[in-house]
């Protein structure tokens, strides 16, 4: 049985439409996340599966039930969003215990719940202190304990972790990534960031204009991007574009091929280029080159590597890299 199935989603708000017909299947246990451009429909989506908005056409399944027609409230899931908002007169353990008791959960059966949510989240030493006594971070564990001691069948985040600093949410993706290894539930989770889409997803979906552009593992998205849209969106930096001479010469239209798969020297390579401005991020350095007719390639080199502005530089993709596209911006395969 499919944890959530999306049947031809489509929704128009006025004149806009901004799903454009959705098919998904998620399975039991995976940790699926959605990402694309702003505006591209992810929130939207969430929303439609959580049941806080109605599709315009399509359908909605969780655990093989249709729940068009049912509330939030009975659909089997829990939401954390980036704002949180706690109730600031409750303790923890009263905003974890909120939902539960209006869902008619017995006394003994939510002090469980909060208890093995609290030490999972290791918030057990928290539980009588209110939000305004707790760090950005523990209320954003909070809001997750919220939604586990509901044990849905289905966990949605959007954008969990935009709130807080860089260090946090290092910590805070780290403990989600437990967490669904621990709970085993499906969780679909939205966000802008690449790290988090790579690191958490068994299953990545790449959306753009409410278009589902493909659906894989993170490393199949990386290695095999089905157009330009997934090539361009999937990894940082970017992945460069080469057309015209460069593109022909793989019986192409585009080329596209990552700063980390090119190889750099003094001489023998492939294309030549001269350097035109270099950053270091002190693991490695980026070098942007220009190559003749006006192309520009981004290119990551390891830090060690002593190639200064305004020198010349042969560049050599490394093989089995170059990603061809035809015309219309779909990938070629071999
Ligand atoms: N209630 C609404 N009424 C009208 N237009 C809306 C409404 N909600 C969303 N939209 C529009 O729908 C489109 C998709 O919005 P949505 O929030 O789903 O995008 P998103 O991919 O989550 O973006 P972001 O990454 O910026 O959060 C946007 O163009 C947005 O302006």
């Amino acid at each position: 049985m499919k944890s959530l199935r999306l049947l031809d989603i489509r929704k128009t708000f006025g004149e806009i439409d901004v799903l454009k017909g959705v098919d998904l299947d998620v399975e039991e246990g995976e940790f699926v996340v959605f990402v694309g451009p702003s505006g591209c429909g992810k929130s939207t989506l969430m929303r439609i599966i959580a049941g806080l908005e109605t599709q315009t056409s399509g359908s909605v399944e969780i655990a093989g039930r249709n729940v068009d027609a049912a509330v939030p409230a009975k659909r089997g899931i829990a939401m954390v969003f980036q704002s949180y908002a706690l109730y600031p007169h409750l303790t923890v353990a009263g905003n974890m215990t909120l939902a539960l008791k209006e869902d008619g959960v017995g006394k003994d059966e939510r002090e469980r719940r909060v208890e093995k949510a609290a030490a999972l989240l290791q918030l057990s030493a928290l539980l009588k202190r209110r939000p305004a006594e707790l760090s950005g971070g523990q209320r954003q564990r909070v809001a997750i304990g919220r939604a586990i001691v509901r044990e849905p069948r289905l966990f949605l985040f959007d954008e969990p972790l935009s709130n807080l600093d860089a260090a946090l949410r290092v910590n805070t993706r780290l403990e989600i990534a437990k967490l669904h290894r621990t709970l085993k539930a499906t969780m679909i989770y939205v966000t802008h960031d690449q790290i988090e889409a790579m690191t958490l997803a068994d299953k990545i979906v790449v959306l753009n204009a409410g278009v589902v552009q493909q659906v894989g593992r993170p490393i199949d998205l990386y290695n095999r991007p089905d157009n330009l849209f997934v090539a361009g969106f999937i990894g940082s930096p970017k992945m460069n574009f080469l057309t015209g001479e460069f593109a022909r010469a793989e019986n192409a239209t585009t080329i596209g091929i990552r700063p980390e798969h090119i190889r750099v020297s003094t001489e023998g390579g492939l294309w030549q280029g001269t350097v035109r401005h270099a950053e270091h991020l002190g693991s490695d350095t980026y070098l942007y080159v220009a190559l003749p007719g006006g192309s520009e390639v981004t290119v990551r080199i390891p830090e060690e590597s002593p190639i200064a502005v305004d020198s010349t530089v042969h560049l050599t993709p490394l093989p089995g890299r170059i990603h061809r596209f035809d015309e219309a911006g779909h990938a070629i395969r071999a």
